[in-house]
């Protein structure tokens, strides 16, 4: 079983190593559990930082009431404070190197189809899914989507025509990087093949899908796992075939709402199986048998579910399978998680575990009953 490393909390340092000269007492820098909904964040876009802009705007909803009224600088560098806390050293230069890695290639890299790197709605998804999100209500999603196990969604969603040009993209990206002395970054540790869609350009089209087409949908669906903040994603493209990553073993997501939908082609086998949602703690606790889902793909299609939802794919047994999987995050719901003390509601074992509880402690009060009856 696989799962995402986050990186431990730890004393900020400036880059020559010493620890940082703080605003504020870094042990008083800490979030309130709920936001301010009546609060307006600023706009932090105009900034030079190490973290999306966005991730400051949504933050501030929550800082500590003494704090919200400050000045935006001061505020930068409290949640500053606090982010970087999740990003030791070695991550910040490991982000400077695949900054500089997709510069070259943003700049030397000539697109295929340069129509599918800014949103155009009405040619990427089908109509139904556009009518759904414009509606924008809990009935217009459930109209067109099913949901044959608990928090996990199917729905039509893209157009061909866009799979198609997407695939074409990946083949030829991969094709020019194989004429280059660049390496192709590969998705995450469990795929030998597959690209990440931020690193060749498409990053400012994944912002404009994420944010007005799986949040609107995610926000209803998975609030209790931070799909309400989404703030950042990681978009790739995996390929499955002989020649390619055949099968993927069982895992979660480093993600709180992941996306996944079969661009093509022609193939068989891959269907992904669930085994029910987990914490850290309890990731690799036995599946009861209402968890367990197997979902078979169809071009086009598309699955939604949360990323502590374990899930695997089973061995494309003939033909090519091209995916299109995003994983969206939220760092607002990271950060908060740290602070909760209760089991997290939503994990089946913590759920089982609680009723067993709640179980053995009736028979005792039971029998004690029973006991003083006699
Ligand atoms: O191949 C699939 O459909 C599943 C892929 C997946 O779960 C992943 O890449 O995280
Ligand atoms: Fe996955």
């Amino acid at each position: 079983m696989s799962q995402s490393q986050h990186s431990a909390p730890h004393q900020p340092r400036s880059s020559d190593g010493h620890v940082t000269a703080r605003v504020m007492n870094l042990n008083s820098d800490r979030l309130c559990v709920s936001p301010n909904r009546d609060h307006k964040s600023e706009n932090y876009e105009d900034l030079q930082l190490e973290f999306n802009p966005h991730v400051f705007g949504s933050l501030e909803q929550y800082l500590p009431p003494h704090v919200l009224n400050l000045s935006r600088e001061v505020k930068v560098r409290y949640m500053r404070n606090i982010l970087l806390r999740y990003f030791p050293e070695n991550d910040r230069n490991r982000i400077q190197k695949l900054r500089e890695y997709r510069l070259k290639i943003i700049l030397n890299y000539p697109p295929l189809h340069r129509d599918i790197y800014t949103m155009d709605a009405e040619n990427f998804f089908r109509p139904s899914f556009l009518r759904a999100i414009k509606e924008n209500t809990e009935a217009s999603f459930r109209s067109i989507m099913a949901e044959p196990s608990t928090g996990i969604y199917t729905f039509e969603m893209l157009q061909p025509q866009f799979c198609k040009k997407l695939m074409s993209e990946v083949d030829s990206f991969e094709r020019w990087v194989r004429g280059t002395k660049l390496r192709i970054m590969r998705p995450n540790a469990m795929s030998k093949h597959g690209v990440v869609l931020e690193d060749f350009g498409l990053e400012t089209m994944l912002d404009k899908f994420m944010s007005d087409f799986i949040h609107p949908i995610s926000r209803v669906f998975y609030s209790e796992f931070g799909g309400s903040s989404l703030d950042s994603h990681h978009g790739f493209v995996v390929e499955y075939g002989i020649s390619k990553d055949v099968e993927l073993g069982l895992h979660v997501d480093d993600s709180e709402v992941s996306l996944n939908i079969c661009l093509g082609k022609e193939f068989s086998g891959g269907e992904v199986f669930f085994q029910g949602v987990r914490c850290e703690e309890h990731v690799l606790s036995n599946a009861q048998p209402g968890e367990i889902f197997n979902y078979s793909h169809v071009p086009g299609h598309a699955v939604l579910h949360p990323g502590r939802q374990r899930h695997g794919a089973r061995s494309t047994t003939s033909g090519n399978r091209m995916n299109l999987i995003i994983w969206c995050r939220s760092s607002a719901f990271r950060e908060l998680k740290k602070y909760q003390r209760d089991f997290p509601s939503w994990c089946g074992e913590c759920k089982r575990k609680k009723k067993e509880r709640e179980r053995l402690s009736l028979m005792v009060t039971h029998q004690e009953l029973l006991k003083r009856e006699i």
